[in-house]
């Protein structure tokens, strides 16, 4: 059976790929970085602002919209790119995360994961089959598998079992599928900083693999030493599937991003850029800037002086600093539109310089200046 969601590698650069991905609603140019909109929206985001800054693909969440406005509500207006007007790629997380990271985790079982959710208080279960019966309802181009996360920096005894937990709940979820030929379904590796636990969980995946369009590795940038994530990465992103996309969960801090380029990884999504900007935190080329930082109050420079998005064009540092020390919503709006336009950028150019095979220089160039802030 053809899948949906099919990868072409194009060019590689040492181990750092440059490819295009075909989703049902679109092509995706990688390596790529997803914005996060967990409630239907990417927060203070237009779906056009999303494209004029050369957004490709978005996610949306499980937990999230299953809770509030209800998965059967959005199917109702015809699934999530209708409801919220966004035509191109949606990859939809499955939920387990996030039941363990925002729900009051009641009880994990085999059938499933009960918890109270963190609006209201109310009782629910997640399960493998309701999880991708969700995603179905959401008609997302991407479906994640419903698996078990253990706490960051879990020890090999509560790693093991819950592998061999998530390998039983992945081989449910390939059951439970209700459309395999519109949506592509993504296994997501574990084993959290021990090599032959990540060698497990893909082994055991992989004996599924023709029901799969995507490798995610899940379980990395949870408070470990970034050495160890850097190492995990080295070791495993290699030994999945050549002709399939990989997807790094949870990334989305520039150095981190570029090592897991240099790794082999293709996706990757993050809360942070749209999170920090919020708070008045902006990405520059030289590292991150605080832009309440009573030092900007005069200054006139943007907030990037080699950014050359809409916001960097049009306003100044002490003007944005305003904006948020009067607790303006311009000022939340214009940080998030440039830390989102600055990510999807720095992997525009990290693609450019893979199919000019200059990645290493690339990279060791960002770094160079970045770490200088
Ligand atoms: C263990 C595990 C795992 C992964 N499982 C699923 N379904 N979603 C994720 C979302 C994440 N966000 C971040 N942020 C650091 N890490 C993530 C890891 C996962
Ligand atoms: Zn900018």
């Amino acid at each position: 059976r053809k899948l949906p969601v099919t990868y072409e590698l194009q060019k590689k650069s040492g181990k750092a790929r440059a490819g295009k991905i075909t989703a049902p609603h679109g092509e995706i140019e990688t390596p790529v970085f997803m914005p996060v909109g967990t409630q239907a929206t990417v927060k203070t985001m237009t779906p056009e602002e999303l494209e004029s800054i050369g957004s490709q693909i978005i996610l949306g969440n499980t937990y999230h919209l299953y809770l509030r406005p209800g998965d059967d509500l959005v199917a109702k207006f015809g699934g999530l790119h209708k409801f919220m007007n966004w035509n191109k790629p949606i990859l939809t997380d499955s939920g387990g995360f996030q039941v363990f990271s925002l729900g009051s985790l009641r009880k994990i079982t085999e059938k499933g994961v009960e918890f109270r959710s963190h609006i209201d208080g109310s009782k629910h279960t997640l399960t493998p089959e309701k999880s991708i019966h969700i995603q179905n309802n959401l008609g997302s181009d991407i479906v994640m598998l419903f698996d078990e996360c253990p706490p960051g920096l879990s020890s090999r005894e509560y790693i093991i079992p819950s592998i061999e937990r998530t390998t039983r709940w992945a081989r449910r979820c390939v059951e439970a599928h209700q459309r395999p030929d519109e949506q592509g379904l993504f296994a997501i590796v574990q084993g959290g900083i021990y090599e032959d636990l990540r060698d497990k969980s893909l082994n055991e995946l992989s004996e599924m693999d023709s029901a799969f369009s995507g490798y995610a590795i899940g379980g990395l940038a949870v408070g470990e030493p970034r050495e160890d994530m850097y190492r995990i990465l080295d070791y495993i992103v290699e030994k999945c599937p050549e002709n399939k996309p990989r997807y790094l969960m949870g990334v989305g801090e520039p150095l981190d991003m570029l090592e897991a380029v240099e790794s082999g990884i293709d996706m990757m999504d993050c809360v942070q850029p749209t999170r920090i900007g919020r708070h008045g935190t902006v990405f520059t080329k030289y590292g991150r800037l605080v832009i309440k930082n009573a030092s900007y109050a005069e200054d006139d420079r943007p907030l990037d002086e080699d950014c050359d998005c809409y916001v960097c064009r049009n306003f100044k540092r002490g003007y944005i600093r305003h904006l948020f020390k009067a607790e303006e919503v311009l000022g939340q709006r214009l940080a998030t539109y440039h830390n989102l336009y600055f990510l999807l950028k720095l992997m525009k150019d990290a693609r450019k310089a893979i199919l000019e095979d200059r990645f290493k220089e690339f990279k060791d160039e960002f770094i160079k200046n970045y770490n200088m802030g």
